[in-house]
């Protein structure tokens, strides 16, 4: 594990104020692109994030649940009093898992990632507010205090809407490959080994000239209203980014909400998606799986009876929304940790599926499918980081899959990564997506 700008036991000074403005992306016009972001528009809840006071990395995996108790042992003392409902204040993610492919592109994001940034500014019941984080010791206070006037005298006040047209983008990204792979899944399936697995793949795409990464944050959120939209950009500068609608975990206190998120349509096929039986199949493996994974770590569970319609702009899935009370001591890092990877980006069983990944995928998965989002003392919110990609310059590299299971048909499936693609895509700002 590294610790990046480490302090004596972990120990931080921190201030608050109320800030003159609307909306925590628009900070980007004075303070430049945001370190992290994170924002679902319909709970009215944002958060961005500038410099970085301190990183906790994982360099490999079996380092990941020690990064994560790093994170909750952060001793923060507040010039004053400490606000309620401020996300964080550890915003970062982690990597789907092992790959069989390994790609030099995610080497900067690392097997965990998760930054304190310097300044916080996020939206709070009546206004937004920033927080200013530094290291505890001689000159602490005094670089809160400085921090949080700097941002006070330049935030500007206003909603940043996307700025910018279309622009023409072109993508590559191998049909024939992508269908054989399926069925070889399908031949997996078949043949016993598997029940189900989740088969991704990479669309790389090229723009005219470098993304304005703001303007396409700002899209995604105007376009996925009922998704969480993040960023997590490191300091060489590429940009994991997406606007997800699935959550993994949310904890605050002992209450826990998940969900069972897979089962997919298109808009027009809506209304049938709850009588399809192979996605009736898929998502109930997802369900089966959270409330088997849960039972050790709740006291109490309730899982809707039905799946209920999640209805996007591009697709519609099946979801099961499961409420629960944590046992006593129990931590939204272990939470996570039982509950990554879930059927609904890996598949079922588990490990054989995680293995037919490995060897068959073909793709470093990278941050695409892991745990993204927010943690901080006795709260977290978690989501599984789809329809999202890898931006750098004028490039990116966008993740989509679909769960195959006995019945699946290849070329149903590269649809339905292509409506996947979509909320990314446009949110890049291609209409006319030119294939090669
Ligand atoms: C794997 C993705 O989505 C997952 C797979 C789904 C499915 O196969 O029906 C639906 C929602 C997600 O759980 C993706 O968007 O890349």
């Amino acid at each position: 594990m590294k610790t990046l700008n480490p302090v004596e036991s972990q120990r931080w000074v921190a201030g608050m104020m109320p800030l003159a403005a609307v909306d925590p992306l628009s900070g980007a016009d004075s303070l430049g692109v945001p370190t992290v972001y994170w924002e679902r528009p319909l709970e009215r809840e944002a958060a961005a994030g500038w410099g970085e006071a301190a990183v906790v990395e994982a360099t490999d995996s079996a380092q990941v649940p020690a990064v994560m108790a790093a994170l909750g042992a952060l001793e923060l003392r507040w010039l004053g009093a400490p606000p309620a409902d401020m996300p964080g204040p550890w915003f970062g993610g982690l990597r789907f898992g092992a790959t069989g492919l390994p790609d030099a592109g995610w080497a900067s994001h690392g097997v965990a990632r998760w930054t304190l940034p310097e300044v916080l500014v996020w939206r709070t019941a009546s206004g937004v507010a920033v927080a200013a984080f530094a290291p505890e010791g001689r000159g602490g206070e005094d670089a809160v205090r400085s921090r949080l006037e700097r941002v006070r005298t330049r935030f500007a006040e206003g909603y940043r809407h996307a700025r910018g047209g279309a622009v023409e983008l072109s993508s590559k990204s191998s049909r024939p490959e992508f269908e054989a792979r399926v069925e070889r899944a399908l031949e997996a399936i078949a043949s016993g080994q598997l029940q189900k697995v989740v088969l991704a793949r990479a669309v790389d795409v090229e723009g005219p000239a470098a993304f304005e990464v703001v303007d396409v944050l700002a899209r995604l959120r105007e376009q996925n209203p009922r998704c969480a939209t993040f960023l997590f950009r490191v300091p060489d500068g590429t940009c994991f980014l997406g606007a997800t609608p699935e959550t993994l975990c949310r904890v605050d206190g002992r209450v826990l909400e998940t969900e069972a998120l897979a089962g997919t349509a298109s808009p027009q096929q809506a209304d049938g998606l709850r009588g399809v039986d192979k996605e009736v199949r898929e998502h109930e493996a997802v369900v089966r799986y959270i409330l088997a994974t849960l039972r050790s770590l709740v006291s109490d569970v309730h899982a809707d009876a039905e799946p209920r319609l999640l209805t996007l702009k591009n697709v519609v899935h099946l979801r099961t929304g499961i409420r629960a009370e944590l046992k006593e001591g129990v931590s939204a890092a272990q939470v996570v940790g039982a509950l990554h990877p879930t059927p609904a980006v890996g598949g079922t069983p588990r490990e054989r599926a995680l293995s037919f990944l490995v060897e068959h995928e073909g793709l470093d998965r990278g941050w695409y499918a892991g745990p993204v989002g927010w943690m901080g003392p006795g709260r977290a919110h978690l989501m599984v980081a789809l329809r999202s990609a890898r931006v750098r310059g004028a490039r990116a590299r966008l993740f989509v899959g679909c769960g195959i299971v006995a019945g699946s048909i290849a070329e149903a499936e590269w649809r339905e990564t292509e409506m996947k693609s979509l909320a990314v895509l446009r949110a890049l700002g291609g209409v006319d997506v030119g294939r090669q």
